[in-house]
């Protein structure tokens, strides 16, 4: 469905997106992760046919941009980060203009925007007017306007910001429903949102591809190893040194000591649990175990971890003024 080959774009001298090359095959749910700046969104313009590349080739449907980025952008429903609507407008009102904007047939327009509401859940607010709907639901009216005129290929950036945690829910179980029809692109700066939706991940930092997997398979870089938290009572010395010596645990930090009570982190060189041999340890060395509980690491941190990996040389500074 998309072909990128060498593809860079500098914005003056520059350079946002530098030699990526991917393919998006037909039907799979694809995510672009990247902290902000990384070049999300200028890929996504690209692929949308409204950037033009600097360098490399882009093929979208079998169509290449800029060249035929007329009848790339007929196969892409995209719903940018900050969604085109007009809040005065009624859903269906809204919906009815873009599917006639779209091409659709006016004898067919009323089932298909009827067709793309049921997908988004949004039947029983197509008479109400957009302001007047909470975020989650404009972000609905948002997704289905991607899906009028019946795209391949579904692009969207960012399409969780701002929502609270259910409508977040909400509209991952519909991104994921999306993609049983569709092939779907989207970004996020989110690591536990493109592992829960996507089935694979190409994570960008500063415009360079510097991983590109499945979840599963990106899982041991993305989630490396284990850590966990406790305060033991005794010696600094003998609670470090009974921890060190459990099997698995390759790192071992104190925190702080008071009154007697020593609180330190350690980590497992993998993500088995070691919450359980740490206990016995400490008990077997005499000291009194009084806190131990596992620490997920912040998705930040791990995330900072990969991309943090400076790219080996940056890409000589040219192009053109957007
Ligand atoms: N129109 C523009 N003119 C100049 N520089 C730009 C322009 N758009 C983006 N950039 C720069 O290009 C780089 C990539 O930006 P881009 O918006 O693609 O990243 P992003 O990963 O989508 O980040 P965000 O999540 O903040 O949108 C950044 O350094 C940004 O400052």
């Amino acid at each position: 469905m998309i072909e990128v080959s060498h593809l860079s774009k500098s914005y003056g001298s520059r350079p946002a997106v530098q030699d990526l090359s991917f393919t998006v095959p037909d039907g799979q749910i694809y995510g672009l992760l990247g902290p902000n700046g990384a070049g999300k969104s200028t890929i996504m313009n690209i692929l949308t046919g409204y950037l033009a590349p600097t360098q490399g080739e882009v093929k979208v449907a079998g169509f290449r941009l800029p060249e035929q980025s007329q009848q790339a952008k007929a196969c892409v429903g995209y719903l940018p980060e900050q969604p085109p609507l007009y809040p005065e407008m009624t859903v269906q009102e809204y919906l009815d203009f873009v599917a006639e904007l779209k091409g659709v047939k006016r004898a067919q327009r009323k089932q298909h925007v009827l067709a793309a509401a049921r997908r988004t859940g949004l039947e029983e607010v197509l008479p109400r007017v957009i302001r007047s709907l909470s975020k989650g639901y404009r972000q609905r009216v948002g997704i289905a306007q991607a899906l009028l005129g019946s795209p391949q290929l579904i692009i969207l950036d960012e399409p969780t910001v701002g929502l609270d945690p259910a409508q977040v829910i909400e509209i991952r179980n519909l991104i994921r429903e999306l993609g049983k029809a569709h092939t779907v692109i989207l970004s996020s700066h989110i690591l536990s949102e493109v592992q829960a939706v996507c089935q694979q991940v190409l994570i960008l930092s500063k415009g360079h591809l510097v991983a590109v997997g499945s979840p599963e398979e990106l899982g041991e870089t993305l989630n490396p190893g284990s850590r966990l938290r406790a305060t033991a009572q005794g010696e600094p010395d003998t609670v470090l040194a009974a921890v060190r010596n459990v099997p698995g645990i390759c790192r071992v930090e104190l925190e702080s000591v008071a009154d007697g009570q020593v609180t330190f982190t350690a980590e497992s060189e993998d993500a088995a649990d070691r919450r359980a041999a740490v206990s016995r340890a400490l008990t077997e060395a005499g000291c009194t175990v009084l806190a131990l509980a596992a620490e997920n690491r912040s998705l930040e941190e791990v995330f900072l971890a990969l991309t943090e990996k400076k790219p080996e040389q940056e890409a000589p500074a040219e192009g053109e003024e957007n």
